[in-house]
């Protein structure tokens, strides 16, 4: 996939644009283009100069999205996809393919709410990927994802196509929410800030370790807890501000673009690229877990570890065990008896 600009038809039509260093070709997946989400991700990945392909696909409404993205004036051909009977064009050559296919919360309603109908969606995609682009790396956003990333994982084992390196979890909305958070408490720019988010992606399953970020500030006891409990809390704040009309979708495009800018980036063999990720681990006990991951050629280059940890957030990681575990054996469950 590292071909050199100068040699292809594609690199020589990226020199006349202004393309002067080799910038390899990468094509990228939207599943559930159309979507809250989908839409305004689509927007970004189309204004992310490391795609050269973008395929948009969805159940309904993509040919509309992918023309719209489509006159653009940035590097990547747009195509849309619409249909299972498309999904296959839509994923053959993917380096990358996002998963925010799936319903969103209402107020009242947990993440795991939402298994018994995204189980089925993400297990469906899944089974698609493992046939037409098993080496892809698979960005998960559907909910639940402490379970959608096991089923994943499962539907790829009996695919045989499972390597442990190119399925994530996407939790950087976690990580943006407190780094956004924190600023705004520390006062200090936002644009310095960085915060771990460790455990996984669903109330108290989701441990920012405020005790890590930089800038320090030392803020009290009760700040730090009330940040944990708002980053905790930030999908649920944004679910009962829409107030039945979804949960987020514009910061989560946001978040979801800066994953896969990070992912195409390691690919590309950008030194150092680290993002926070739910992906299989050794970090604890539990198969899954998210942390630090340090992103390569090949997806996971590393999984790194917690680092020292406060007695506030060993506290909470040890109460976010027992349902992060239960979480992750209901999606093998689930990906093991349909
Ligand atoms: N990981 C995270 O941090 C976050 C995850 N989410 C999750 O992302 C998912 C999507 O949320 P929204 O975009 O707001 O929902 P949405 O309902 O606006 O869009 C979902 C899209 O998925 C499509 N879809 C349904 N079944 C499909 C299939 N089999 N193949 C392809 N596309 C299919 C629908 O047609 C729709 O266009 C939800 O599960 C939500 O909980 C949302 C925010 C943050
Ligand atoms: O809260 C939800 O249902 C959507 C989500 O995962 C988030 O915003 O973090």
């Amino acid at each position: 996939m590292f071909r050199s600009v100068a040699r292809s038809a594609a690199g020589k039509n990226l020199l006349r644009r202004g393309y002067a260093t080799a910038v390899p070709e990468r094509k990228v997946a939207v599943l559930g283009a159309a979507g809250g989400i989908g839409q305004p991700l689509a927007l970004l990945m189309k204004l992310n100069p490391l795609v050269s392909q973008l395929a948009l696909y969805d159940i309904a409404n993509t040919p509309g999205v992918a023309a719209d993205v489509s006159h653009i004036n940035s590097r990547s051909e747009v195509a849309g996809y619409v249909g299972e009977e498309q999904l296959g064009k839509a994923l053959e050559g993917c380096d990358v393919v996002i998963i925010p296919a799936g319903v969103p919360r209402k107020p009242g309603m947990t993440r795991d709410d939402l298994f018994n109908i995204n189980a089925g969606i993400v297990k469906g995609l899944c089974s698609a990927i493992a046939k037409y682009c098993p080496n892809a790396l698979v960005n998960m956003i559907s909910n639940p994802v402490n379970s959608t990333v096991p089923i994943a994982a499962e539907v790829f084992k009996k695919a045989g196509t499972y390597d442990e390196k190119k399925l994530f979890g996407v939790t950087t909305l976690d990580v943006v929410r407190a780094k956004t958070f924190y600023a705004g408490k520390a006062k200090v720019n936002v644009a310095d800030v960085n915060v771990p988010v460790v455990g996984g992606h669903a109330g108290i399953t989701i441990l920012p370790l405020f005790s890590q970020a930089t800038p320090k500030a030392n803020l009290p006891e009760e700040d730090i807890k009330a940040l944990t409990k708002r980053t905790q809390e930030g999908g649920t704040e944004v679910v009962e501000a829409k107030a039945g009309k979804g949960s987020a979708t514009l910061s989560m495009a946001y978040a979801g673009a800066i994953f896969a800018d990070a992912c195409l980036k390691g690919l590309n063999g950008v030194p150092d690229v680290v993002e926070c990720s739910f992906v299989q681990s050794t970090v604890t006990e539990l198969p899954f877990f998210a942390s630090k991951v340090r992103l390569g050629k090949n997806g996971v280059e590393e999984v790194l570890g917690l680092g020292p940890l406060s007695e506030y957030e060993k506290e909470g990681l040890e109460s976010l065990k027992p349902e992060l575990k239960s979480s992750i054996e209901k999606g093998i469950k689930f990906a093991n008896q349909s």
